[in-house]
């Protein structure tokens, strides 16, 4: 059987997403706002800044009467600091003015300080001055009415900032999906448990859970659940009743005891089944009872990988976000890679002087390289990698943003 391109597994997520209704919104203080996903565009009520301001520490003065400026200098009529109203600046005089203060009229430059020999209420000028000149003019950062920021758009540190500029203290955003993540297998064990016999403790809930709370949803933690097709179904059946998406871990690939996918299979269904990913390939889309559910394999850095590449875009584009796909650099291997594969592999590598490392085993089983790695390179389906060759990049800082 052959095995669905991930770009196409990703259109298929990305259209199974934009069928569910739109996500309810809320008004959140700014300050709780950080990583939250705008709902309604912002738009500037003002000029940003709102009137012309000295970019530096110095004289403002007209570039009319600059050739007195430097031949016998200028009497200071005024002194304006930030926070100040000025008057206008009479003809003939300049101003002492300082960063952030705003530009008096009749005044289109300013000098900076250590260009200027103060002298008995007097500043020598020594240099030709533009219009403009050190001036910071009303609305170049933002004019009134016009777009800030998008709906859709994730909101970063200076995305806050930005809102703050235009005077807004609270901001409507989608509220977050209700996710369930439910770890399948008879072998997992919590940590701080003893382990028996063919016995492993769960990691892959703790790496979803901690990547579902950076992007900001509400997660529902339904645990361990045993191998058995009877458990799975009521287990899944009743999960779809209380949550928006189910996410397990497990329990996809072709095993008699697979039984996720066997319940999606027999009581639900399959829309994504077998991609051409490593680590990654028995990634599943399905539904029970009209809920999806996004099934991750139980390899840990299977379940990673397909975590960042799939279904970070799916839940991201369930909350209205425009881009979805994670940002990628060209940046060379310090590696060779002999053997095409038929899955494009997505590889666990360093940064080392400015050139990506692999980080030695790439088995889908380990989660240790993982953890050694700054993120994953793409080495596509089919191909061969030449030391210094570009490959796409994604650093882990962004895959879980
Ligand atoms: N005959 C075939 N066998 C397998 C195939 C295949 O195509 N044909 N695909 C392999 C690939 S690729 C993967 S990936 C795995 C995925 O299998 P499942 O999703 O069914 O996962 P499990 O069999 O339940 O577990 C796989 C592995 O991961 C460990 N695991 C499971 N859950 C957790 C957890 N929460 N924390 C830590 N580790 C976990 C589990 O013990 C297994 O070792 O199938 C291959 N097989
Ligand atoms: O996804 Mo599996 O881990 O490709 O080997």
């Amino acid at each position: 059987m052959s095995l669905m391109p991930v770009s196409e597994a990703l259109r298929k997520l990305l259209h199974s997403a934009a069928g569910e209704p739109p996500r309810p919104c809320e008004t959140v203080e700014l300050a709780a706002a950080l990583g939250r996903v705008l709902a309604d565009p912002v738009i500037a009520s003002a000029d940003v800044p709102p009137w012309d301001n000295s970019a530096m520490d110095g004289y403002a003065l007209h570039t009319r009467d600059l050739p007195r400026a430097i031949d016998s200098g200028l009497p200071i009529s005024q002194r304006i600091t930030a926070g100040m109203a000025p008057e206008p600046l009479q003809p003939g005089t300049c101003a002492r003015i300082f960063t952030g203060a705003p530009l008096p009229a009749g005044a289109d430059c300013v000098e900076m300080q250590e260009n200027i020999r103060e002298e008995d209420g007097t500043a020598r000028f020594a240099q030709a001055l533009r219009p403009g000149q050190n001036v910071r003019p009303r609305g170049q950062d933002l004019t009134a009415g016009s777009v800030v920021l998008g709906a859709g758009h994730v909101l970063r540190p200076q995305d806050l900032g930005l809102i703050a500029s235009v005077g807004m203290a609270r901001v409507k955003v989608c509220r977050p999906l209700r996710v369930a993540v439910l770890s399948t297998g008879n072998e997992l064990v919590e940590p701080d448990q003893p382990l028996g016999p063919g016995q492993i403790y769960n990691s892959n809930r703790f790496t979803i859970r901690a990547a579902l709370q950076r992007l900001g949803q509400d997660v529902i933690d339904a645990g361990i659940l045993p191998d058995d097709a009877q458990q799975t179904r009521e287990c899944l059946e009743q999960l779809a009743s209380d949550v928006d998406v189910i996410i397990t871990s497990g329990g996809v690939s072709v095993g008699e005891a697979d039984y996720l996918g066997q319940v999606l299979r027999d009581e639900g269904q399959v829309d994504l089944w077998k991609l051409a990913i490593k680590p990654g390939k028995p990634f599943t889309l399905g539904q029970i009872a009209d809920k999806p559910v996004l099934g991750l394999p139980g390899n840990p850095a299977a379940s990673l990988v397909t975590f960042v590449l799939l279904v970070k875009p799916y839940l991201l584009s369930r909350m209205g976000v425009k881009r979805t796909t994670p940002l990628a650099l060209p940046i060379a291997a310090d590696f060779t890679w002999d053997k095409p594969g038929g899955r494009d592999e997505y590889a666990r590598v360093r940064v080392g002087e400015g050139r990506l490392q692999l980080c030695g085993s790439q088995s889908s089983g380990m989660l240790s390289t993982a953890s050694q790695a700054d993120g994953l390179a793409l080495i596509p389906a089919g191909s061969i990698v030449e030391a210094g060759q570009l490959l796409d990049f994604y650093p882990f800082e962004g895959l879980f943003d």
